[in-house]
């Protein structure tokens, strides 16, 4: 069992990107209890990951659907409200106005907490302004973050380096749930928008994603140790 308190370990969310169960399993059953809360991602999902997450939910452990939902409005609302009925605790959206009212709507009265992903942590300014868009990362985020507020859903995605600023928008209640994170030193891959997982939570991060930084490490078990005693120190 860990020696860090369970309050601690709910802030961290470990990404179980991985191309098959198995994988995936043998990483959950090598970091037992130290971990409580799994994302499950577009990968595993494909692969066989949603009836992982309904064993993972019947083991006591708590599950973030990552789909990134965007489509129209009866189709994210009747997903949402899929989502709310198995269990999960966490369902991504993107942060659309019309999506994350659809969302809202399909998780009403459930305990399913719907994010809307204001700016994707690998996306600069620049990325942006390739795909169309004519306000950069931060004016985007801002945006987003009233929209989600509006919307009614639990709260939003962000990078680490935004969540202050959206901490401000969303008020003490809304959930600020950062990835692109990286302890000190830790190989950054496709990230662009990054912090450590202190930095995460000072600024205002409920909780934070790790993947790689766990699934890629020589011994998971001590990463995801270091992380969390990082998080109870900040
Ligand atoms: O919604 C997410 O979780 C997400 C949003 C975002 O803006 N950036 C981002 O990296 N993620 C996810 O967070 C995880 C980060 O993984 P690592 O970069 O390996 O730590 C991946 O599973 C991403 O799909």
């Amino acid at each position: 069992m860990s020696l860090v308190d369970a309050k601690v370990r709910d802030r961290m969310i470990v990404a179980l990107d991985y191309p098959n169960v198995g994988a995936a399993e043998a990483l959950v059953w090598q970091l037992g209890d130290i971990v409580s809360f799994y994302k499950i991602g577009l990968e595993l999902s494909i692969a066989g990951g949603l009836d992982l997450a309904a064993d993972l939910i019947g083991a006591g452990k708590k599950v973030f659907l990552d789909l990134k939902l965007h489509d129209i409005g009866n189709t994210v609302e009747r997903a949402a409200a899929a989502a709310a009925e198995r269990g999960v605790h966490i369902l991504t959206v993107h942060a659309y106005p019309q999506t994350m009212a659809a969302a809202a709507r399909g998780a009403k009265g459930s305990p399913l907490e719907v994010l809307g992903v204001t700016v994707l942590t690998s996306y600069d300014d620049s990325d942006l302004a390739t795909a169309g868009y004519r306000m950069g990362v931060t004016d985007t985020v801002r945006m987003r973050a009233g929209q989600a507020r509006e919307a009614g859903i639990a709260g939003v995605i962000c990078a680490p380096t935004d969540a202050a600023m959206v901490r401000a928008i969303l008020g003490p209640d809304g959930r600020v749930v950062t990835p692109g994170v990286r302890p000190k030193g830790a190989d950054v891959g496709d990230q662009k928008r990054i912090a450590t997982p202190a930095e995460a939570i000072a600024a205002g991060a409920d909780r934070i994603v790790v993947g790689r930084p766990v699934t890629a490490a020589e011994d998971p078990v001590a990463a995801a140790e270091a992380i969390l005693a990082e998080l109870a120190g900040a």
